[in-house]
């Protein structure tokens, strides 16, 4: 079983969730894309929904499949969102961004109602923080931000590790669909989630960062079981009130 065949498997049990006249987001990335390919299908096919896309990439690529779009100007509320994730921990917790689209992403993700998760299963971790912690920062006071930032996870007890500007495929300073520089912060295990993210919120120069916490409901993960995939589902209802899985 293929990396794409487990995409394609978890993309199409989100499909499932998608009924005529939902006001969808569209997350971005290889298991986005997946799902964008299915639910063209589905459009060709006759269903009627409307989509915003979380990134240009995700525009471009729904415009292909002939998926109707409008912006969060239009529709300010969906009813659900599908995106990848570069990490799942138990509590659905998120790390995202590993494609720059974090910022959209999240706006998207919180003005619907659901935000289900599609990814293959080898993203399911036990601590969060082995991918890096992608973090939108303005151009304007790089420097300065950087600092802060760094100051930020000393605090968080992610203290020394390295941050890194994301570059382009041409080895220049990667400038996300905003308009803003990414950093990434190779934290290895994030002990405290919650307590990074408030502290990144506090650096002013901060646009947003890819710990996307208590905002995913849903998460289906497709892992190989003999030549079939097999979706393990994450629900946020088998969360106690604290966050924690039952
Ligand atoms: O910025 C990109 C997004 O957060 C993606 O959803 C994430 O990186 C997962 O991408 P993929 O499905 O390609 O692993």
């Amino acid at each position: 079983m293929s990396a794409p065949d487990l995409r394609r498997a978890a993309a199409a049990r989100a499909l499932e969730l998608v009924e005529p006249g939902m006001r969808l987001g569209i997350g971005t990335g290889s298991t986005a894309a997946a799902f964008i390919a299915l639910l063209g299908d589905r459009v060709r096919a006759g269903l009627d929904v409307i989509g915003v896309p979380t990134s240009e990439a995700t525009r471009i690529a729904c415009e292909r499949e002939g998926i109707r779009l409008a912006t969060l100007e239009e529709l300010p509320e969906l009813d659900l969102t599908i995106d990848g994730a570069d990490e799942v921990d138990a509590n659905l917790r998120l790390i995202k961004g590993g494609g720059a689209a974090l910022l959209r992403e999240k706006i998207v993700a919180m003005a619907s109602r659901r935000m289900v998760v599609i990814a293959d299963a080898a993203k399911r971790v036990e601590t969060l923080g082995a991918f890096p912690l992608p973090i939108e920062v303005n151009v304007f006071g790089f420097g300065a931000t950087w600092r802060a930032v760094e100051k930020a996870l000393a605090e968080s007890g992610c203290a020394g590790k390295p941050l890194t500007r994301r570059l382009d495929a041409a080895g220049e300073p990667l400038l996300t669909d905003g308009g803003h520089a990414l950093l990434d912060a190779h934290l290895g295990a994030i002990p405290d989630p919650e307590g990074l993210s408030a502290r990144l919120w506090a650096v002013p120069g901060v646009v947003e960062h890819g710990l996307f916490l208590g905002i995913a409901d849903t998460a289906y993960l497709a892992e190989a079981s003999g030549s079939e995939a097999r979706v393990i589902v994450l629900s946020a209802d088998d969360l106690t009130t604290s966050g924690q899985r039952l």
